[in-house]
């Protein structure tokens, strides 16, 4: 197989790159995280899908892409396979939206089918796929530090030994199983044999002859008896039918003495309740006796009723009965009346006292009041008379005070106006005194000056020299002015005398008048109150006449009142004594009809007495014929025992006992003996069923061990078979794994021989268990992991190539295997050991595996290559290119 051509679209680091593979070697080289290892990634994957990846679909994915494709060409057994994968990244999840695998099988769709299909193609699932033909970068030795077990299961896994185990356990499990089947059908056997002998060791046909036999005997016996007690019945019944004739006619005889002692009885006692019944008809006759005496005298008593008492009936006395009632009906209906009109009386007395007594009353109010108000009046007339005084007195007053006007200047009423003038003339004479004074000052002062400039020789009016003046003169023109005006002051002064002397009366006279004025509205005041006060009193006075009339005709008037009210006390005592006359009557006639209800009762028990006695007379002739038919009886009675008393023969009736006695007796005997006889029959009978019953549980037993034990032989044999196949599986397991690991053992040597060049280690054992030893040149054994890193990685490439060439040639021709993949496999190696490895591969190549891909950045190995792959990454993008050809040289083609 190989791979003829990888295309991946954002895969990792690769937008879209397109590579063709080659057969032969071809090395992959670049810078670190250029993506070789990315590329042979891609191809895995593109196998076997997600299984492949270490993590999550979605880091394949181009960061910041949202699909990936990739695309795988590849050859295999001679025919073209191509295989496209698409990943779709949708809200952060990334899934598988198409993957097809096509061939010359057919197309398959879906990861998992596709899986399914390249598993079955290559015979390797992903698992194995990496152990035998990917070694990964950084396993170079991973099959070294596996457990051997671990690394037992790898191999066997990878030559295919794992199924022959899977058969063997499935055998193992069968055996197993049929064994437990096994052991539980004999557990039954060994039961059912024990059964069988059980039921043997009985002699179970020697006791059913036995009672055969003895049952005979019992049947034959059984019969005898029976004729024997078939013959004493019959003797039996025929005593019996005897004495029972007998005791009938016995039980007969003393049936009819019991009722003839009845009879007698009952005869005597019904006499007895005829003499009883007499004794009570006698009674009832004096009841009536009397009764009819008391009748008679309430009769002679009675009013209104004179028939014979004989013929008195019930009618009569009825008639008398509502005659009486209705005269008490009528006597009641007038005490009624009367009372009512009693009362009237009684009522109207009473009203009419009460007004008297009201009346009475008012008239002493009026009175009082007309006495209180007299004494009012007189009162009110004593002040009349003194008002009257008083306004006397004013008048008196008032002329003494106009009278003494007479001898003064003005008349009464002019006294206000006189003051008036007065005063007005006295004002003006002391303003003009008072101009006057001042006047006379500046005059006074104007001469002093004058005559004061005249003696300094100067006009006194101007003030100039004196000589040529013309106003000397002057002077005494002042001293005039002076004088003149002194004079007209003293006049004035003794006019103002006059004057204050004047107004002073004035003002008396004034004051007269007012005080004439005052008393004159008091006296008017004082009128008025007269005039009101006579009214006053003329009201009264007509008031207490009033009232004194009022009490007059009061005091009349109930005095009529009280002797209407006599006469209703009259009428009232009349009805009274009316009332107490009716009752009387009303009394005397309730006693007679009393007499009469009596008189009617006694007429009713004289009937019901005379029924009574009736009744009871027919009840004692009843009792007669009854005892009478008895009689007859009786006489029959005794007739027929007579008859019986003869018939009956006592030395039959004995006979017949004894020998029925007897017949008893041998029945009884031969009944018991029957019995017996049965209960052992059915005893016997019940042991023969018995017997049988086991004899057929005998039969069917041995008819289910016949059964079992063929059942129990095919379960053995089958046990057998199984456990047969089971070794078969393991024998043949270790056959293959033996021949397996001595061609792996072989191989290995080889390879390890052609890698490694020193001459410390003879050689490597592997043992059935995968156990790996290596021996040194002095034939001391090591453990894999004691080697150095170098050595070890050497030693895991060997190991990985053997397997590879075991798997390429080993077993059944030669297989399409995968390419062998190797990725970064120098990085332990030194120089010298990276020329052997060169040969390695080499060597592989030579032995026919098809395609080699390495993954190196090692010159040598480049130098060896068949095909170079150029993997470069562009710093400034991140994104990955291949290129085919050495770095920088001439590509060809891509
Ligand atoms: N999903 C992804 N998208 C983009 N780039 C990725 C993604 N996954 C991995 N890479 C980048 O791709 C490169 C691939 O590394 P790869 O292991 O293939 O390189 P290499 O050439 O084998 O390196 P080395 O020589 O160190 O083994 C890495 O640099 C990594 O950053
Ligand atoms: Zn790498």
């Amino acid at each position: 197989m190989r791979f003829d051509r990888i295309r991946l679209e954002n895969f990792k680091c690769y937008e879209q790159t397109d590579v063709r593979l080659d057969p032969g070697v071809t090395v992959i080289h670049g810078l670190n995280g250029s993506g070789k290892s990315s590329l042979l990634e891609a191809c895995f994957f593109a196998l076997y899908g997600a299984k492949a990846l270490d993590k999550t679909l979605d880091e394949i994915v181009t960061i910041g892409a949202e699909e990936t494709v990739v695309e795988l060409d590849f050859t295999h057994g001679g025919e073209g396979y191509h295989i496209r994968r698409r990943i779709r990244v949708s809200s952060g999840d990334a899934r598988t939206a198409e993957c097809v695998l096509e061939g010359p099988g057919g197309t398959t769709e879906g990861a998992t089918d596709v899986r399914e299909r390249i598993a079955g193609l290559l015979r390797m699932d992903t698992d194995a796929f990496v152990n035998c033909a990917y070694v990964r970068q950084g396993e170079v030795n991973k099959l070294i530090n596996a457990s051997p077990s671990v690394r037992q299961d790898m191999i066997d896994d990878l030559l295919q030994l794992g199924k022959l185990e899977e058969y063997r356990e499935r055998a193992s499990d069968a055996r197993v199983g049929v064994g437990r089947v096994r052991d539980d059908k004999q557990g039954a056997l060994a039961e059912i044999d024990d059964q069988i002998e059980q039921k043997e060791s009985k002699d179970l046909h020697g006791r059913r002859t036995e009672l055969e036999t003895r049952l005979a005997e019992i049947d034959e016996k059984i019969e005898e008896y029976e004729s024997g007690k078939r013959k004493a019945e019959k003797t039996q019944e025929q005593a019996e039918s005897i004495i029972e004739e007998y005791e009938e006619k016995r039980a007969e005889l003393s049936e009819l003495d019991e009722e003839i002692g009845e009879l007698r009885e009952e005869i005597q006692s019904t006499e007895r309740t005829r003499a009883d019944l007499a004794d009570r008809i006698d009674e009832k006759r004096t009841a009536r006796e009397e009764a009819e005496q008391s009748r008679d005298e309430l009769l002679a008593a009675a009013d209104g009723l004179d028939a014979d008492p004989e013929s008195l009936g019930g009618d009569d006395i009825d008639d008398a009965l509502a005659a009486v009632t209705e005269e008490i009906d009528d006597l009641t209906e007038k005490i009624r009346e009367a009372s009512v009109e009693k009362q009237e009386a009684d009522s109207e007395a009473e009203t009419l006292r009460e007004q008297a007594e009201q009346l009475e009353a008012d008239a002493a109010e009026a009175r009082e009041e007309a006495t209180d108000l007299d004494a009012e009046r007189e009162e009110a007339e004593e002040r009349i008379e003194s008002t009257r005084a008083e306004i006397a007195e004013m008048d008196e007053e008032i002329d003494r005070l106009r009278d003494t006007f007479a001898d003064e200047p003005v008349e009464f009423g002019e006294a206000e106006a006189y003051y008036e003038s007065v005063s007005d003339d006295l004002g003006e004479c002391r303003e003009r005194r008072a101009e006057l004074e001042a006047t006379l000052e500046n005059e006074r002062e104007r001469l002093e000056e004058a005559e004061q400039l005249r003696e300094a020789g100067k006009c006194p009016e101007c003030g100039q020299p004196v000589e040529n003046s013309p106003h000397v003169e002057t002077i005494d023109e002042y001293r005039e002015r002076v004088e003149e005006l002194e004079s007209e002051l003293t006049e004035l002064s003794e006019r103002i005398e006059t004057l204050e002397s004047q107004r002073e009366t004035a003002e008396q006279l004034r004051e007269r008048e007012q005080r004439v004025e005052e008393l004159e509205n008091n006296r008017e005041n004082l009128r008025q109150l007269l005039d009101q006060r006579e009214d006053a009193v003329a009201e009264k006075r007509d008031r207490i006449e009033q009232l004194r009339e009022q009490a007059e005709e009061a005091a009349t008037e109930a005095e009529q009142k009280r002797s209407a009210a006599q006469e209703a006390e009259q009428r009232a005592t009349d009805h009274q004594e009316q009332i107490a006359s009716y009752n009387r009557e009303k009394a005397t006639l309730a006693e007679n009809r009393d007499r009469l209800e009596e008189l009617s009762d006694v007429l009713d028990r004289i009937d019901s007495l005379g029924e009574e006695i009736e009744r009871l007379r027919e009840r004692r002739e009843q009792k007669e014929s009854l005892n009478d038919e008895r009689r007859e009886r009786l006489a029959e009675k005794r007739e027929r025992r007579n008859e019986l008393r003869e018939e009956v023969d006592d030395d039959r009736i004995e006979k017949a006992r004894s020998e029925r006695d007897r017949a008893a007796e041998h029945i009884e005997k031969v009944t018991d003996a029957l019995e017996e006889l049965e209960t052992e029959r059915s005893e016997r009978q019940e042991q023969l069923g018995g017997i049988e019953n086991e004899l057929d549980q005998l039969e069917e037993l041995r008819e289910r061990r016949a059964e079992l034990a063929e059942t129990v032989e095919r379960l053995e044999s089958l046990h057998d078979e199984a456990a047969e196949l089971e070794e078969m599986y393991g024998r043949l397991r270790a056959q293959l794994r033996r021949k397996n690991v001595d061609t792996l053992e072989r191989m290995l040597n080889e390879t390890f021989e052609l890698v490694y060049e020193n001459d410390t280690y003879s050689r490597i054992e592997l043992d059935g268990e995968y156990h790996l030893t290596i021996y040194q040149k002095d034939g001391e054994a090591l453990d894999p992991d004691q080697l150095s890193g170098g050595e070890r990685a050497l030693f895991n490439l060997s190991l990985r190539c053997a397997i590879y060439r075991l798997l390429a040639e080993g077993i059944e021709g030669t297989a399409p295997m995968p390419p062998l993949i190797l990725d970064e496999p120098t990085v332990f190696l030194d120089s010298g050991h990276v020329t052997q490895l060169v040969e390695l591969i080499e060597s592989m190549r030579d032995r026919g595996v098809e395609q080699i891909l390495v993954v190196s950045h090692d010159d040598e190995l480049v130098d060896a290559a068949d095909e170079l792959i150029t993997v470069t990454k562009d710093s400034t993008t991140n994104r990955s290119t291949v290129e085919r050809g050495r770095l920088g040289e001439q590509v060809l083609e891509i």
